[in-house]
């Protein structure tokens, strides 16, 4: 990147030469209660850094979703109990709360969010919190301020105190005009949801908080997940999650996509391992800081039969939800990941036969049919 070190060195010697009063810092700092600006920072008051200790001490935002229950059981079987922080809006359910550390965050409480950060040492932080595409476009204004005003807040206190921030994108960041079948890491990205203008905007301010203040920003973009002991937050590829509950539960399953709708998917295990994997990997084998990730695509027809192996009196029915149907249209169907296993050696685990196999060994398939008989 010899273009943007130069730019970012302009830069300094621009502020550090203008006497704006910047001090020689870069690094943005909030007064509380005012806009965002240049004052000096003195690096001594930065939280240790992971260098300095054992482990990383890390803070999950949103944390109590479909994916952020997972990632501190993993995160806490690597760095101990007490060095991953569980926080969201939402009251934990007793065995998450008994399960580790968890604190009350709403990411648009900017000083709260610094305290916390501040107070418990955090160095990483998993930024979680969002609302997903099919609640979002039925709430634009709140889906606004949580993903961007929100991530304008993780992002400036990320780079104050130095940690190394992770934030999701997900196939949503594309749009019709993007190359669907394969979507590569670099292509047009025109998304119409307000969840995907919103994850293209943390994909490019991560960046720029990169090569502008050398923030440790990692970015994965995400395919639908899908596991079995969380629900989905109210995205576009939720059905592939509540096929595996009906087909259990009642035997039938109507989907609000088109049988023949393909989508990139993948399961839970595999999301949470390629998430600590870019995490540790070294900075040095990252020649880009946001990676498309991929295991599987299929559509609801296939998954069906998948299922049907498992439950074979599953019946589908078909009803389709126009707004998600429109933002699945365009959506990728298939995902190019080859940067993310030359670089740091992503591969999945899971295809589609591992997942369905896996989901009703979790859910136990036998249930709904001991009970029939
Ligand atoms: N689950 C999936 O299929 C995919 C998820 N992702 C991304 O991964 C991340 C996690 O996804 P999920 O767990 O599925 O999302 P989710 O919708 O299940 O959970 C999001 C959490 O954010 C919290 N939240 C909402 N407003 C908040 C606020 N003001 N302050 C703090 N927390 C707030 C909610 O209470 C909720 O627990 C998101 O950023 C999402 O965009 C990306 C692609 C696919
Ligand atoms: C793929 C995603 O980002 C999410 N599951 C959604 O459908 O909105």
């Amino acid at each position: 990147m010899p273009i943007v070190k130069n730019v970012s060195r302009a830069v300094s010697q621009l502020l550090q030469s203008s006497g704006c009063g910047c001090g020689i810092s870069i690094v943005p700092v909030r007064c509380i209660g005012v806009s965002p600006r240049q004052v000096a920072s003195d690096a001594s008051f930065h939280s240790v850094s992971f260098s300095e200790s054992d482990h990383p001490r890390v803070l999950i935002t949103g944390g109590l979703g479909q994916l952020g229950v997972g990632l501190a059981k993993l995160l806490r079987k690597r760095f101990g109990k007490n060095n991953v922080i569980l926080s969201d809006i939402r009251k934990p359910a007793d065995h998450v709360f008994h399960s580790g550390p968890f604190i009350y965050s709403d990411i648009l409480d900017y000083k709260n969010l610094r305290e916390i950060v501040v107070n418990n040492r955090i160095t990483w932080l998993f930024h979680y919190s969002a609302l997903l595409s099919a609640v979002g476009e039925a709430n634009v204004p709140l889906a606004r301020a949580v993903n961007i005003t929100g991530l304008h807040n993780v992002l400036d206190i990320a780079a104050e105190h130095n940690l190394r921030l992770f934030v999701p994108s997900t196939i949503g960041a594309f749009g019709p005009t993007s190359p669907r079948d394969p979507t590569p890491d670099l292509c047009i990205q025109r998304p119409r949801t307000i969840y995907g203008v919103s994850k293209v905007h943390a994909e490019l301010m991560g960046e720029y908080y990169h090569y502008r203040y050398g923030l440790d920003f990692r970015c994965l973009r995400y395919p639908g997940i899908i596991s079995a002991d969380s629900q989905p937050g109210g995205g576009t590829t939720d059905y592939a999650v509540q096929i595996f509950h009906d087909a259990i539960k009642t035997g039938k399953f109507q989907c609000n996509l088109k049988p023949d709708t393909r989508l990139p998917m993948m399961y839970i295990d595999d999301c949470l391992k390629a998430t600590l994997e870019v995490m540790e990997a070294p900075a040095e084998a990252l020649t880009m800081r946001t990676y498309n990730i991929s295991a599987m695509s299929f559509t609801p027809e296939e998954l069906a039969q998948e299922v049907q192996k498992h439950v074979p009196e599953l019946q589908v029915t078909y009803n389709v939800d126009e707004v998600r149907q429109a933002i699945a249209d365009s959506w990728p169907m298939n995902f190019d990941d080859s940067n993310a296993r030359r670089d740091w050696g992503w591969k999945h685990d899971y295809d589609l036969p591992e997942l369905v196999s896996t989901m009703f060994s979790f859910l136990g398939s036998d249930s709904r049919i001991a009970q029939a008989n």
